[in-house]
């Protein structure tokens, strides 16, 4: 391929590359559809090649992690840090502890990231990391020891100028505490090498909260450029993690009415709406109940559907927050049938192929990940920031700048995305990361 390309091209060409990396593919075409046009349009774009340099990780470290159980017996899991692009600054995402972890779903993580950060605006680069290692029904020993065995590979390959990994799935404040303390044991310093730490060490204050609030920040911004309020919107939300629940939480504080919550065992259904206290109580209990939905739904007397997921309710807002690909096509045309108005991702990409298409093609705004679920990694690189300065902003301020970046990040996607008198959110936020990126590549030759 030469340097001018159209989708079909560079569709072959990474097909080739990456054979049997699904959600790869997945991620790559998406933003390449969106971006080629823009490519072709700018020729140092195309004499320094980015758009396929911008879809090859820079650089994967796969490490093997050895460690003793409980029982004195050895186990061993792989990790994985795909240092995706590094060209606006160090390397940085999260790290996922999850069974099904793989090369592919890192490396779309890693890519999205990319992208992600490019629209916060702030100097960081995309990367992403994990393990297949599923801490469910783990000793809180063994977690240590499995963080402590992670980190004593992983701490060679990063730091605060170099590469900041930060929680996903299943990695919070807990595990980022034993892995940042084997970091600075192994490396006699105090550094923002990791974020997402506990405010007694170097946090900041709405990390924590930042993705789901972020979230509910850029639905405020989407509902305000349709002349629209949050107040008494039926929204559906998937996912019970550190997501879906402050999401939930900034929704209802708004006067949304939160109708569901879920996770991979089935979905809770409360079509009053959960009350600001009971998520509050959700969030505190979560890590004591085997089912912290189950047991919600005690509480407050809502129905329990098994194994299956929120979309067939009737919603004015679906926030998928749990994983990727968790709302197919099939969910998407339910949801449309049953009037559905918006959608934002508050996971990264939580639609399939198929599902973003329903919702193109009816029009629907959709806000996919790499804006909407901004919020976490901005407020991490104000806690690298933080760090770097020995300071510590108020939870007012930092709350402000959340604010303030996300109503950014949808101002970039409404300048790129106007389409035949619309918002087309997708292809916005996919071209204003991408010029980003690539201004910067261009910059930096190759
Ligand atoms: N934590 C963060 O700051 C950020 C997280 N994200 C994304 O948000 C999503 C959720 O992450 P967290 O809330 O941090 O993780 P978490 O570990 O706190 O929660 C994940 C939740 O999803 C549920 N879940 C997992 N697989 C599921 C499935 N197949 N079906 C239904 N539910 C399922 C789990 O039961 C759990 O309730 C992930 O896609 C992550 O990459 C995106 C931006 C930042
Ligand atoms: O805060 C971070 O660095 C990680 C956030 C993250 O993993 C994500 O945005 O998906």
């Amino acid at each position: 391929m030469s340097y001018q390309s159209n989708f079909d091209d560079f569709n072959d060409w990474i097909t080739d590359v990456f054979p049997d990396q699904s959600e790869y593919l997945q991620a790559t075409r998406e933003i390449a559809r969106d971006v080629v046009d823009v490519y072709n349009a700018h020729d140092p774009y195309k004499k320094n090649d980015v758009l396929r340099r911008l879809s090859i990780p820079e650089r994967i470290i796969h490490f093997s992690v050895t460690w003793l159980n409980d029982n004195d017996e050895v186990e061993i899991h792989q990790g994985w840090r795909v240092q995706h692009n590094g060209t606006i600054g160090p390397y940085k995402g999260g790290l996922r502890f999850h069974p099904t972890v793989n090369e592919s779903i890192l490396k779309f993580l890693a890519f999205e990231q990319s992208y992600k950060n490019a629209l916060t605006g702030l100097p960081i680069g995309g990367a992403k990391g994990g393990a297949n290692f599923n801490p469910k029904g783990r000793s809180d020993r063994e977690i240590m020891r499995f963080c402590q065995a992670f980190m004593g590979e992983l701490q060679r390959h990063i730091g605060p100028y170099t590469d900041v990994p930060a929680g996903d799935i299943n990695v919070g404040s807990r595990e980022i505490g034993y892995m940042y303390g084997e970091y600075r044991r192994i490396n006699n310093r105090f550094g923002g090498a990791l974020t997402g730490k506990d405010l007694s060490f170097g946090g900041s204050y709405v990390r924590t909260e930042a993705t789901g609030f972020g979230l509910i920040y850029m639905l405020q911004a989407v509902l305000k450029e349709h002349h629209e309020s949050i107040q008494g919107m039926r929204i559906g939300i998937s996912g019970a993690g550190n997501v879906a629940l402050h999401a939930a939480l900034k929704a209802a504080e708004h006067g949304g009415t939160v109708i569901t919550l879920s996770n991979s065992r089935g979905y809770l259904h409360y079509d009053k709406g959960i009350s600001c206290d009971d998520i509050k109580w959700a969030i505190n209990n979560k890590g004591k109940e085997d089912n912290i939905l189950t047991a919600l739904g005690e509480r407050i007397g809502a129905d329990w559907h098994d194994s299956k997921a929120p979309w067939h309710e009737k919603m004015d807002i679906a926030l998928p927050c749990a994983t990727q690909n968790e709302l197919d096509g099939e969910a998407a045309k339910t949801l449309l049938q049953n009037d559905l108005k918006y959608i934002l991702e508050g996971a990264n990409m939580p639609c399939t192929d198929d599902a973003r298409q329903e919702f193109e093609r009816s029009e629907t705004p959709f806000v996919p990940g790499k804006a909407s679920n901004a919020g976490g990694v901005a407020i991490s690189g104000l806690e690298m920031s933080q760090n770097a300065s020995f300071r510590r902003g108020s939870y007012e301020q930092i709350d402000k700048t959340l604010e303030d970046i996300m109503q950014s990040i949808h101002q970039q996607c409404v300048e790129e995305g106007k389409e035949n008198g619309r918002i087309n959110y997708a292809k916005g936020a996919n071209i204003a990361g991408f010029r980003r990126l690539a201004d910067a590549m261009v910059a930096q030759g190759v």
